[in-house]
C-alpha cells in the first residue's frame, strides 16, 4: 500500500426507505483503494455491493460516511462540484447494451465522453482518440460508423470498456463486468480489463459474486455480508486462509464458472 489511498472509504451507509421498511443495504462499509490497485468486492447477491460502486459514482445518495478520492470526499459534492472528479471515477456496467445509446454510433458514444468532459481539443483530435481506443479494445476503426445492435454481447462490453478507457480514469468501478457475458467469452472480455488495467495503472473497485473471476483479477479482497465487509485481505489470503466463517461458506458454496485456478 502507498502512503495515500486514492480511494478512502470510511463507514459508507446506504440505506433506502421502502414501504415503510428501512433496508440497510450498505451498513457501515470501510475499505481504501491505492493507486493502480485491483480491489474485489465478492458476496452473495443482494448483499449491497452493487450499492457500493452506485453510491460513489453518486447514482446512489449515501445515508453517512465519507469517500475520500484523492483527499476530498466526493459524498459531500454536488453534482456539479462532482463532475470534474466523475472523469477519474468511471463504471463499466453488467448489461452493455442497456447503458449504450441504440441511436448513436459507436464514434459517437465514444465522443460524448470526450466533449463533456472537455478533453478533445478538436474533432480531428476526437476521432484520433476514438480510433487508438477502439485499437485498445480490440476492436477496428470500421466500428465506429456501426451502431450497438451491430455487435455482440462481447463486442458491445468493448465498446462499454473503450467507453470508460478514452477519459483514462484513475479508479474504475466495474459491476458484475463480465457476468452477462456467455462464458466462452468471460475470459477474453476479463483478461482485456486486466491488462487495461496494467497498462494504464488505474485502480478498479472489481464488484463480483463469482470468486473465480475476483481471484484472477484482484489484488486484494473484500467479503461482504448483508450490508457489511466481514473480511478484507490480499488475495492469497482470504483464498487459501480465510478467516471469516461467512467467507469460508462463500468459497465452498458459490458456483464457479471460472477455474479458481490463476490463469495468469
Ligand atoms: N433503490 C433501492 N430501493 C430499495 N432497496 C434497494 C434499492 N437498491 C437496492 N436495494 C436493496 O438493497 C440490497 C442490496 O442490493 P444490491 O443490488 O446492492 O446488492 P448486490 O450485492 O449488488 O446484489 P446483486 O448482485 O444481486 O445486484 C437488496 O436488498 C436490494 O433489494
Amino acid at each position: 500500500m502507498s502512503a495515500q489511498p486514492l480511494l478512502d472509504v470510511r463507514d459508507l451507509k446506504v440505506h433506502f426507505r421502502t414501504r415503510g421498511r428501512t433496508v440497510r443495504a450498505v451498513d457501515g462499509v470501510s475499505f481504501d483503494i491505492a493507486p493502480g490497485e485491483v480491489l474485489g468486492l465478492v458476496g452473495e447477491s443482494g448483499c449491497g455491493k452493487s450499492t457500493v460502486g452506485r453510491a460513489l459514482t453518486q447514482l446512489e445518495r449515501a445515508t453517512a460516511g465519507q469517500a475520500l478520492f484523492e483527499g476530498q470526499d466526493i459524498l459531500s459534492m454536488s453534482r456539479r462540484q462532482f463532475l470534474p472528479l466523475r472523469r477519474h471515477i468511471q463504471m463499466i456496467f453488467q448489461d452493455p447494451y442497456a447503458s449504450l445509446n441504440p441511436r448513436l454510433t459507436v464514434a459517437q458514444t465514444l465522443s460524448e465522453p470526450l466533449f463533456i468532459h472537455k478533453i478533445a481539443r478538436s474533432r480531428k483530435d476526437a476521432q484520433a482518440r476514438i480510433a487508438e481506443t477502439l485499437d485498445l479494445v480490440g476492436l477496428g476503426p470500421e466500428a465506429m460508423t456501426r451502431y450497438p445492435h451491430e455487435f455482440s454481447g462481447g463486442q458491445r462490453q468493448r465498446i462499454g470498456i473503450a467507453r470508460v478507457m478514452i477519459l483514462e480514469p484513475k479508479l474504475v468501478i466495474a459491476d458484475e463486468a463480465v457476468s452477462a457475458l456467455d462464458v466462452s467469452i468471460q475470459a477474453q472480455v476479463l483478461n482485456l480489463i486486466k491488462k487495461l488495467q496494467r497498462d494504464s495503472g488505474m485502480a478498479m473497485l472489481f464488484i463480483s459474486h463469482d470468486l473465480g473471476v475476483v481471484r484472477h483479477i484482484s489484488d486484494r479482497v473484500a467479503v461482504m455480508s448483508a450490508g457489511k465487509i466481514v473480511e478484507t485481505g490480499d488475495k492469497s489470503a482470504i483464498f487459501e486462509a480465510p478467516q471469516d466463517a461467512y467467507t469460508r461458506r462463500l468459497l465452498d458454496s458459490i458456483p464457479r464458472i471460472m477455474p479458481l485456478k490463476e490463469t495468469s
